[in-house]
């Protein structure tokens, strides 16, 4: 981290984030990333998942979190900074070469191949070995028994919260050590939402590593292990799910308006 002089600096807070972040299936140091020459989004973010967890990004409108999951997922260009899967530098690796590597990522919009069914939809996720389609379709429909049960249904025809489940299955479709999702509740109904997170959730427990960034702040903080809030492309807290929903900070500056449902 530097300062506005390019210093380096670091804060106690920093040097335990950073011991705690050994081992992490998936870890990010000192992010700075952004879309256009001199402007910077991320300025310097941290941030790692162990093997097992569900972590929550959360945060203002605009600070960064959707450009943080793409600059994991090789989308935006990383300017500084590391990208460390399962020990490996992985920073600013394409995309596909994440997915085969482990990385699973379902966007915010766009997720699903309208056109295609369900099951289509399913094979899109694993082109990249299709010997595994079997198994990995098991896997999806225990965890989603309505896509099996609908699977030759075109993903088009489906609600949001249907679509959602498709975009999931589709990356879990790899067997992903980490899965990255980015605002899996917006534009659902507040009870589509809450099945989202309930299924956030069961995929969690099924052994799968999740980092998901998410606009209903109070409902991720409820469900996440460990949480990061994110402000200005920056570190602002970070701390258990329970702690920072009991963070009088935290409540004031962030729940206070995001966490109306
Ligand atoms: N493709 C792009 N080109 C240029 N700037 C972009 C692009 N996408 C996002 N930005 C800018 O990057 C900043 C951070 O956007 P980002 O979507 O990461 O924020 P966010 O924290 O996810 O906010 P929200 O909750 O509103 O989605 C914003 O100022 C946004 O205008």
């Amino acid at each position: 981290m530097t300062d506005e002089t390019g210093t380096a600096t670091t804060t106690p807070e920093r040097e335990a984030h950073l011991q705690k972040a050994e081992g992490a299936v998936l870890r990010a140091d000192d992010l700075v990333a952004g879309y256009l020459p001199g402007v910077n989004i991320l300025n310097g973010t941290d941030l790692y998942c162990q093997e097992g967890e569900l972590v929550g990004i959360i945060g203002p409108n605009g600070a960064g979190k959707s450009t943080l999951l793409k600059a994991l997922f090789g989308l935006v260009k990383i300017k500084t900074g590391t990208v460390m899967l399962q020990g490996e530098d992985v920073t600013n690796q394409r995309a596909d070469k994440l997915v085969s590597a482990g990385i699973g990522f379902v966007p915010q919009t766009n997720n699903v191949f309208p056109s295609l069914t369900i099951q289509e939809n399913l094979e899109m996720g694993v082109y990249q070995r299709p010997s595994a389609f079997d198994e990995q379709f098991k896997f999806v429909s225990e965890l989603f028994p309505a896509l099996y049960d609908r699977r030759a249904q075109r993903a088009g025809s489906l609600s949001g919260g249907e679509r959602q489940m498709v975009a999931m299955g589709r990356a879990l479709m790899m067997s992903p050590s980490v899965l990255l999702l980015d605002e899996p509740s917006a534009g659902l109904s507040p009870v589509m939402q809450d099945e989202v997170f309930v299924q956030t959730r069961r995929i969690n427990r099924a052994g799968v590593s999740v980092v998901m960034v998410e606009q209903n702040a109070s409902r991720c903080l409820q469900i996440c292990d460990r949480a990061y809030v994110l402000d200005q492309g920056r570190n602002a807290y970070t701390g258990t799910g329970e702690q920072l929903a009991k963070d009088p900070k935290v409540i004031e500056l962030y729940l206070g308006t995001l966490a109306k449902n």
